[in-house]
Order: C-alpha cells, then structure tokens, then sequence
C-alpha cells in the first residue's frame, strides 16, 4: 500500500480492530489516523495502537489518501454530508463498513469518488474475520488492493461483482456468527441441564466449537463428511441429529438466513 495514509471516521469496535490489525501487520501507525466524538475512546484507542486521533472528523478526512467510515449506519448520511467539501476537493478512496448503506446512498451523501462497500463481521476482533467486498464504478486496481489490504489485516476477503450479492453476504457471514453464538447458547444450557457445572460447560463448548472449526477449516473433506467422521451407526451422535433432521434443522436455517437476507434487501431500501 505504498505509503498511503488512512483515516478512520469512528473509533468504535470494528475500527478500532481494522487499526490494530493493520499495525499488527506491519503498516506503521503513523500512516492511521481515527476520528470519534468520545475522548475516552481516542485516548484508549492511541494507547493501544498509537495512532493519530482527533475529535474532528474533518480534521481526518482532510488529510488522508483512504478514508473508511465506521460510525454506525443511522450516523452515516451527516457524518457522510458534513465532510462532501473536503471529499469533492480530494477524491479519497472510500470505505464503508456500515451495514445496509449502499454505493448510491454513499454517492449521494459523499459526490464523487472512488467507493468500496464492505460487510466484516466482528470476529474480525480477533483477526477471524469474513468480509464481502463490493467495488463500485471507477475504483482503480491498486485502490481495490488498498481495500483488500486493509480489510485483509483482519480475516479472509472476498470480492463481489454485484452489490446486490453484500445482501446475502449479510445474512451468512456478517450476522452468521450470532448463529453459531446461538447454537453454543443452546449446548451450554444442554450441557447445564445434563448436571455439568456451568464453568466446564462453557469450556467445553467453546473448545468443541473451535475445535470443529479448526478441524473443518484443515481438512480437505467438507463438513458433511467431518459429521459422518463423528457419527457411529446407531450411536449417540446419531441419536442426536435424528431429532435436529426430524425438527426441520436445515429448513430453518434456510428460513433464517432469507430472513435476514430480506431485511438486509429493505435496510438498504
Ligand atoms: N457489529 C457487527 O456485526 C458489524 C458492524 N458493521 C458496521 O460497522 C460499523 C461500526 O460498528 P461498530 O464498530 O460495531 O460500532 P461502535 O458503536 O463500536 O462504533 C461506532 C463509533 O462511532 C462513533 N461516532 C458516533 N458519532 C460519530 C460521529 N458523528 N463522527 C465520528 N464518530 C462517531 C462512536 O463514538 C463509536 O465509537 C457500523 O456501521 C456497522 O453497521 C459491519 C459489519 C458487522
Ligand atoms: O444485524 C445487523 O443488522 C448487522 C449486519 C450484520 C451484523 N450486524
């Protein structure tokens, strides 16, 4: 990424990740800066990554080569109008991680220049991230590696050549892990209810969840054969899927993530 500058409009969790990957990955912080209403996050945020901060989100914006909006999406049309001036005079490349704010709302917002749209999901907190990546009209080859870098400092990415397609990438991997967060919920009060106290329930949970992960991100064989791999002809895991297959498990799950894919189709209007 050359010596590019990038600033961040929002300090929050997804920013402040973002930042902490991309130092973790070599880019200097000198390079970042992060503008936030809240002191207290400024100051925590340039004790942990020291980066610039300011309480001026023109301040940032006038000043960087990258700019990646990360305030939420309700904040997003002033944050966006407030900083047109500067946006119009300097052609930043533009990143939003706001969830159901489109490519036309930006433009509308922004004017003119170039725009990446992306959906993250937070386990990029913990560089485990999965993020879908759109580029609009008139963003260059090394912007879209700008883009992919600084995203890519926190997971995997993967482009799109529809914007429509962020749709379903919400619903499967933007909210997907509170699928998973569900499904440990639930193995957690089961494990309770079968006499495990509720520390080792928890442990044992987690480990097992990170452990199919792992297991199922190393090998070669797809998840259908890793569960046929655990289940024992007329075993205990065998018991146990009978009664998800037989309540309809994978029909909700298709249920669910139309579910969200629609209400992420209305968000974006
Ligand atoms: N949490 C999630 O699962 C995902 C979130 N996103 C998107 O990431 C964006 C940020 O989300 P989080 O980091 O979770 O939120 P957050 O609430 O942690 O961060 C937002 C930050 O914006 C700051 N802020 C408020 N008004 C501002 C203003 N006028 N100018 C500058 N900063 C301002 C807040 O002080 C806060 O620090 C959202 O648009 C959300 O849609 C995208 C994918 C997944
Ligand atoms: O629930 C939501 O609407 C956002 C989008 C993806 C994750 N959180």
């Amino acid at each position: 990424m050359a010596q590019q500058s990038i600033g961040f409009i929002g300090a929050g969790n997804m920013a402040t990740s973002l930042a902490g990957g991309m130092v973790a990955k070599g880019i200097r912080p000198a390079r970042i800066w992060m503008s936030d209403p809240s002191r207290d996050r400024l100051e925590e945020v340039s004790q942990l990554h020291r980066v610039h901060v300011s309480t001026e989100n023109r301040d940032v914006a006038g000043r960087v080569d990258v700019l990646v909006l990360a305030v939420k999406p309700q904040m997003m049309q002033a944050v966006c109008e407030d900083l047109r001036d500067l946006i119009a005079d300097r052609q930043p490349l533009v990143i939003s991680i706001a969830a159901g704010v489109t490519v036309a709302n930006l433009r509308s917002w922004l004017g003119e220049t170039p725009i990446v749209r992306c959906m993250p999901n937070t386990p990029s907190l913990v560089q485990a991230g999965a993020t879908g990546l759109y580029a609009a009209e008139g963003v260059s080859d090394e912007q879209k590696a700008m883009a992919k870098e600084i995203l890519g400092s926190v997971g995997l990415t993967f482009w799109f050549a529809e914007e429509k397609e962020l749709d379903a990438v919400t619903a499967v991997s933007g909210s997907g892990p509170a699928y998973f967060f569900l499904l440990m919920e639930s193995l957690i009060e089961a494990a309770k209810a079968q006499g495990l106290d509720p520390a080792t329930a928890r442990q044992m949970v987690l480990q097992t969840a990170w452990g199919a992960a792992q297991l199922a991100i190393a090998s070669e064989a797809g998840p259908d054969v890793l569960r046929q791999q655990v289940t024992s002809p007329g075993g205990t895991t065998a018991a146990a899927l009978n009664v998800f297959e037989e309540a309809g498990f994978r029909e909700q799950v298709q249920a669910a993530v139309a579910a969200a894919r629609e209400r992420s189709e209305e968000l974006a209007g």
